[in-house]
């Protein structure tokens, strides 16, 4: 359920989330929510290469499986969201777009 301030933020398209797709300008979208982690990526504990592959990806089920089938922490989640930075565009919506 979105919140007021959910709402307040700038709805992202998948095509602006792909741009975001290098280690200097990572973004990430989880759970419908997008987030800019760059500035977190050097701090990240686990193999960069692997945190690295979902830049610029709807990343969901990689933060919900670490890639070895756990999830992140709660204090995890919590850190995420000083990340936040937009709403992912759902892709029924990208479709309406385009009927324009
Ligand atoms: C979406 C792709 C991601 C993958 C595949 C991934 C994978 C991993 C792996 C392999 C570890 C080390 C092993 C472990 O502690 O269980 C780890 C730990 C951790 N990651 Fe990620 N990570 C991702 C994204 C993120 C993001 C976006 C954040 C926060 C901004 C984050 C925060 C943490 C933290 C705080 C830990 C320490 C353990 C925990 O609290 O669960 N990770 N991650």
């Amino acid at each position: 359920m979105a919140d007021e301030a959910d709402e307040a933020l700038p709805v992202i398209t998948q095509e602006e989330l792909a741009r975001h797709d290098q280690p200097e300008d990572c973004w990430k979208a989880i759970h419908g929510k997008v987030y800019d982690i760059t500035d977190y990526l050097p701090r990240h504990p686990g193999p960069p290469a692997l945190v690295l592959h979902w830049c610029g990806q709807e990343s969901t089920e990689a933060w919900e499986t670490k890639g070895y089938g756990m999830p992140h922490s709660d204090a995890a989640g919590i850190l995420l969201e000083d990340y936040l930075i937009g709403i992912l565009e759902e892709e029924e919506a990208s479709a309406d777009r385009q009927q324009d």
